[in-house]
Parts: C-alpha cells; structure tokens; sequence
C-alpha cells in the first residue's frame, strides 16, 4: 500500500487568518492569549482538512507566526546578543523578525534572505564561534500534542541540522575561519533530545527537511552527513525517519544519504524527474522512497496519467509498501484553495489547483494505485478532461504568436553597433557628465491608491483617473525640471506593480482574487498566473509615456519590465519550457519599444530586477539559463536605432559571479543597488572592465533616511575609484515608490546638486 503524505500547508489559512491576527498582535489590538488561540484554531482547521481529504501523513511544525527557520533559531536558543535583555518569548521572537522599537529600545532585525530559488523569505540565523545552544521544545512538542488531541496523528517537520547550520551566517566580527557547520557536533545532542522527545510523545514518523542535498555541496560534509544521521537515527527505534529533498535533483549527494540508517527519502520529481532512475538503481531496501509527483510551486493540476505512471515504475521495483505519494515540495508556496476564485474564467479555472485540491489529488493518486480505479473513476474522468482541454484549449495557443516565434533570427539579439558608436550617437541627447535620473517610480501615496481603488470599485471612470494621473506625472515632472534631473521619468503612478501593471495589458495571464502566497512574515503576494501564449494586443505605455515627454523639452524615460522579471515574479506554465514563454514576453515587450522609439522616446529602460534570482540552483545549470535570460533581455531591447538610449535596473547586490552576462545585456546604461552593501562589489565592474555606463546606487531608499551632500560626495567619490567617469550616472538605488514625497524631495536635491557640483570641479 502507497502512502499519501504532505510535506507542509500553506499557514494563512482560507482568508490570511493569520496575517490578520499578527498584524493585530503587533498593533496591540490583540493580545497574546488572542494570538495564540487563533493561530491553534487555523493549524487544527488545517490538520482537519488534509485529514478528511484522506491524506495519511499529515505535517505538523509546518505553522510559524513567522517562518520555520527563525523558529529553529528559538528552538535552539540561537538568539543573537542584541536581543537577549527583552522578554523571552513572543517580544524576543518577533524582534528577531521585525526589530523592536520602543522606550528605550531599539533594536534592528535579523537578515532575511530568499529560500532558496523561491519568493518566500527566511530570517538568517546568526551563530558565534562558541555558540551555546539551549533546546526549546515547546512549539514543535505542543503541536504534534495539539493535532493529537483532536485525533489527529502527524508528522512533525523540522529543518535537519546540516540545512539548518548552512543557512545561517557567523555573527559579524567573527574570525574569518569561523564556518557555522563548525558548530554541528555541538548541537546534534539537542537535535536528539528533541527526537526523544517526540518520540516520547507519540510520533512515529519525523520529516527532516534537508534542503542544502540539492545544491553542490563539498565532499567532505559526507563525513558530517553521515555522523549527524548514524546520531539521529538511533534515538528511537519506534521513530523513523524522512529525508525531505526538495527544488533539485539530489544528484551525487545521494551518496550522503545511501549509508545512513534512515527510513525514508523523499525527491522533486516535478523540477528532477530524471533523478527517478538513478535513485531506484541506488535506494538501499531498507529505505522508503517519497515521489515528489505534485507540484508544490505552481497552481496546475496534476496530470494523473502521467504521475501513476511514474509512482508504477516506483512500485514496479521497491513494491507499494516503500512508496509514499506527495508534493513535490512544502504547499506552503501554493495559495490555499481555488474555491475562493469567483472572477477567474470557468474554462481556465478548471486547470487550477491551489494547496487543498493539490491534497486530493495525491489522495486520488494514492487510492488508484492501492485499490485500482472503482472508487475515484469520476475523479480521473474529470482529471482527463481537463487536463486534454487545456492541452487544446485555443485559448492558450495562439497561431500569430508562434509564427512570430519562428520568425526569429540573429539579428533580433543585437543592437546594430557596438557600444562606443551608439555612445556617440546618443550625444544628440545632449546630457551632462554625471547625468543624473531616477530609477522610475516616484511615490505612491495614499491617495494615489484610493484613487485607483476607486476606480475598480467603479466609483470614478477611466477618464476620471486618467485625469488623477496625469495631473501627478506633471507635477513630478515641473518637480524634476525645478532640481535638474537629466533624464525624467514619468513615475509609475497608473502602475499598481511593475509586473501586474503589464500582466494586465498583455493577452496570456489572469489573476486570481484571493491567491496569496507568504513572501515574508505577515507579507503575501498574489503572482499573476500565465496560461497561454503571451502577446501585446496594444500599446501599453505609450500613450501616458508621449504625454509625459510633451511636458518637458528634456529627455523622458519610457519604462517597462523585462521578460525574465515578468516570467520570476509569476505562476508560469509548465506544459512549455520557461524559455519559451520568456522570448514570448520579451517579443511582446520589444514591440512595446518600438512603439516607444516611434512615438519620439529616446531613453527607454527595461528593468530585470529578477535576473539573478532566476538562476538554478546548481552552478552547472547556470550557463543554460543565463544564456536564454540574456538572449530574451537582447531581443527585447534591441529593435532600436543606436542613438536609442537603453537602460536596464537591477536591484540585488553580487554581481561578480554573473558580469559577463551583464556585459553581453549591453545595455546602453544599467542602473543598480549597491548602497546597502559596500562598494567593494564594484570591484566585479572593474576587473571584468565593464565597458557600457553605470549608474551605482548612489543612497538607499529602502530607509526615510535623507541622506546628506556630505555623504553623497563620498560615496560619488568612492565610485569614482572604480569606474571611469564618463560612464558614471548618478541615480537613487532603487524606484521611489514606498518612499514619501518629503524624504524624496530633499534626497534628491541633495543628489542633483552633488552632481553639479562633481561637474564645475570637471569643468575647470
Ligand atoms: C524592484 S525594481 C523597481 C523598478 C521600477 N522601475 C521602480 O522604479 O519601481
Ligand atoms: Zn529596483
């Protein structure tokens, strides 16, 4: 018998129940005892729904106020000094999260970092060289207790001790040797006493996320691997363990696992399914093998056929009693259910499955592999059907799109001169040494949103808010004329979101209303969903960009997202390579900039913010998709004349690893963050003699700060060290969007002016 399992639930609840309660607990309009009882309320609704649905192994320890890592970072007492004088507990735990300021106190919060290749964000554990580890059970003890007593048995999930050591960071200052693996033979005895634990509670299965399996790891953590198993797997005999592998193939690291006695392991077989093979080869027979059939990260259905086919093969050689079925990760990056959709198409709809339809899916799974077809027959007739119609749907293929596709050559990928020739075309621009610009939106204040929100509730009609619109894009540009930007920009305030503004405009995507997914904390976001074959029935920007530039003689930037920012920051189709929907973008988005170029716009920007976070996460897969991300940046960007001023934006912070895909981009202009990590990252524009202009983020808008001429200069001058100055812009780090109008009124004064002034000591 194959078991239905789940490694994790999306811990919002139906209608972000729990974003609103810690929202309010912060605010103080709930009290602890509110929290507490409300959250217990969502995790036994959750347990309830995965246990009616069928599902065997259910998780537990997959909730967080916050997020699982900083919730081990408790558990363990890896609490880093600067918070050790609060009140333990809630005020501790989220002051790690958020920082905390109040009477006295002030203090910032940890590090958050992206999860692996995903938008979910984790708060960094910070661990010294004699770091003490004290174990607090509680949260992962109450849990397993609390689904117990409403009957219902789970399986725990932590985060194994190699994963969860990897992901931390050494506290600043600390010895440049200091490596937190270091660490693990000190913690390992806490990790058992927590099995023990569990085990003296009741558990017989624990999930142990292991998650670093599927990067490259170095030969000698095997070692490592191999004593903190041999450790954990003796605890309990009653207690067995699951390996959970997710986001990769787990490739040669196998050999970790192989030699330790666990009892289960589970792989992605929707990112790797190629690893299947391999691993049936390799599984030791003592071992359990969890198929990771249903996608975790996306809102399709399953395709049923395909997944018993390959859960079969599984069978065929390890037999039905060391075969689990389950996501092919945590659901925790999936919305909640597709039952709260009622603006979605019904056609569309029907190919949609959010985490609790992804539950009976592998339920249904499970059942025809146990007992055959009898039971759920209306269940795969139904799956069928869908699943052939969206194979077919016309909606989704679009004959003039894929004629264009092929349609595509060479010369669509480069710009017709190198950069030195356009550079001395676009002096018809005629801008200044040190050109200043911004990066593209300026604030979206309140009233900006109430103004659009009127408008969807159909409170004022489109001329009204076109006319709100414009007056704003006037007054920011009269305010950037009055300090002396050199590039305007028109400043975003008819966009919502710099990828759902186009998502809307372009034929190929739908939005859900209610498909929220945790980005970080109490933040979630609702990813536009592309279905089919994208394309741009109209302009899109064009008109508010034209009337923008008849305001002003100076040159106005046109902006828009680039296809690889649009493709990251959406649910994508998976029944074609993300490739292919990526140059389908970049096509619709290069028409966007003819059009722009036609309409007399000379400086157009396409920003990739998310380039880098699209890489995969094996080093030898990168190649292949940095040359298909800079392939569809290229055809995007190069339909112009050469006195056409490109620009991209880019907003992360190590660029050493990817500057020579940056360089083949050759963007006319790139603009990025850099102010919040020093300039040393510079150094990548400097060794690799980066030859187009850049414009290094002169101050940092993630903060009101305003900050000072004084400041300005040096960091101007700093930059100046390592990049010649006739490639120099001077630019914010990032669009002025969450800022208020106040901070950004002054900092960029003090900006501009500090420009001038770098000009009249050139001039003379
Ligand atoms: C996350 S990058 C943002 C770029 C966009 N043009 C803006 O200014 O908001
Ligand atoms: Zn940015």
């Amino acid at each position: 018998m194959v078991i239905s399992t789940n490694l994790g639930f999306p811990r919002m609840g139906a209608n972000r129940e729990l974003k609103r309660l810690v929202e309010n607990f912060w605010s103080g309009k709930v009290d602890e005892n509110a929290l507490l009882s409300g959250s217990k309320k969502i995790r036994e609704e959750h347990w309830s729904l995965q246990k009616k649905a069928g599902l065997e192994h259910i998780p537990s320890n997959d909730f967080s106020f916050y997020d699982q890592v900083v919730d081990h970072s408790y558990a363990f007492g890896v609490i880093p000094a600067r918070y050790k004088n609060l009140h333990p507990g809630l005020e501790t735990y989220f002051a790690m999260c958020r920082g905390l300021q109040k009477a006295e106190v002030d203090v910032p919060a940890c590090e958050m970092k992206k999860w692996f290749d995903t938008n979910y964000h984790y708060i960094v554990p910070e661990f010294e060289p004699n770091q003490q580890f004290t174990l607090n059970p509680a949260k992962i003890l109450d849990e397993f207790k609390e689904a117990k007593d409403i009957g219902i048995q789970t399986r725990p999930v932590i985060l194994g001790p190699i994963s969860y050591l990897l992901l931390g960071k050494p506290i600043r200052g600390a010895p440049h040797e200091f490596e937190p693996i270091q660490l693990l033979s000190k913690l390992l005895p806490l990790y058992e006493e927590l099995l023990s634990k569990l085990a003296g509670a009741g558990a017989t299965w624990i999930q142990v996320d292991e998650p670093f399996l599927v990067t490259d790891l170095s030969s000698n953590l095997k070692k490592e691997y191999s004593s903190a198993y041999n450790a954990l797997t003796k605890v309990s005999p009653q207690l067995k363990i699951l390996i959970a592998t997710y986001f990769e193939r787990i490739g040669t690291n196998i050999d970790f696992v192989i030699n330790t006695p666990i009892s289960a392991i589970h792989i992605d077989l929707v990112r790797a399914p190629g690893q299947l093979e391999t691993i049936l080869k390799s599984i030791p027979s003592t071992v359990s093998l969890s198929l990771g059939l249903i996608n975790g990260r996306n809102i399709w259905k399953a395709n049923f056929d395909a997944a018993l086919t390959t859960a079969q093969k599984a069978i065929d050689t390890l037999g039905s009693e060391r075969v689990f079925i389950a996501p092919s990760c945590s659901l925790l990056h999936t919305p909640h259910s597709v039952q709260a959709e009622k603006k979605i198409d019904p056609e569309i709809l029907d190919w949609l499955s959010f985490a609790t339809e992804k539950i009976k899916e592998i339920v249904t799974i499970s059942k025809v592999l146990n007992d055959g077809n009898q039971s759920v027959q209306s269940e795969i007739d139904a799956n069928r059907k869908s699943v052939q119609n969206r194979k077919t749907s016309p909606r989704i293929h679009n004959a003039v799109v894929q004629e264009k596709m092929k349609t595509l050559n060479p010369d669509m990928f480069k710009r017709k001169l190198p950069f030195r020739e356009r550079q001395k075309q676009q002096q018809k621009l005629g801008l200044p040494s040190f050109p200043t610009t911004t990066v593209g939106s300026f604030p979206q204040t309140k009233e900006v949103r109430a103004v659009r929100a009127k408008l969807k509730k159909g409170e004022i009609d489109q001329a009204g808010y076109d006319d709100f619109v414009n007056k704003e894009i006037e007054k920011c540009i009269r305010f950037q004329e009055k300090i002396g930007i050199d590039v305007l920009v028109h400043g975003e305030f008819e966009r919502n979101d710099m990828v759902e503004f186009f998502g809307e405009n372009l034929e190929g995507y739908v939005f859900s209303g209610n498909g929220w997914v945790q980005s970080y904390g109490s933040r979630c976001i609702k990813p536009p969903i592309i279905f089919g074959d994208v394309f741009r029935p109209k302009p899109m920007t064009v008109d508010v960009i034209k009337y923008a530039q008849s305001l002003t003689k100076k040159p106005l930037k046109g902006m828009l997202t680039g296809p690889v920012t649009m493709l990251q920051w959406s649910f994508v189709r998976d029944d074609q390579p993300r490739k292919d929907t990526t140059f389908q973008l970049a096509l619709a988005i290069r028409e966007e900039v003819h059009d722009l170029e036609a309409a007399g716009i000379s400086v157009i920007q396409i920003d990739e913010p998310a380039i880098r976070e699209g890489l995969p996460l094996r080093k030898e897969d990168w190649n292949e998709y940095l040359n298909w991300a800079v392939d569809a940046f290229l055809l995007s960007s190069t339909g112009v004349d050469s006195s056409t001023q490109i620009h991209t934006h880019m907003c992360y912070s190590d660029f050493n690893d990817i500057i020579e895909s940056i360089q083949r981009m050759d963007a006319d202009v790139i603009t990025i963050e850099n102010s919040r990590s020093d300039l040393k990252l510079l150094n990548a524009f400097e060794k690799h003699e980066y030859t187009n202009e850049i414009g290094p983020g002169l101050y940092d808008i993630h903060s009101p700060r305003v900050p000072s001429k004084e400041e300005l200069k040096a960091r101007l001058q700093e930059i100046l060290k390592y990049i010649s100055k006739d490639l120099i812009w001077v630019n914010p780090d990032c669009g002025l969007k969450t800022r208020g109008w106040a901070e950004v009124e002054s900092a960029l004064k003090n900006m501009t002016d500090v420009a001038k002034e770098f000009r009249s000591i050139e001039a003379k």
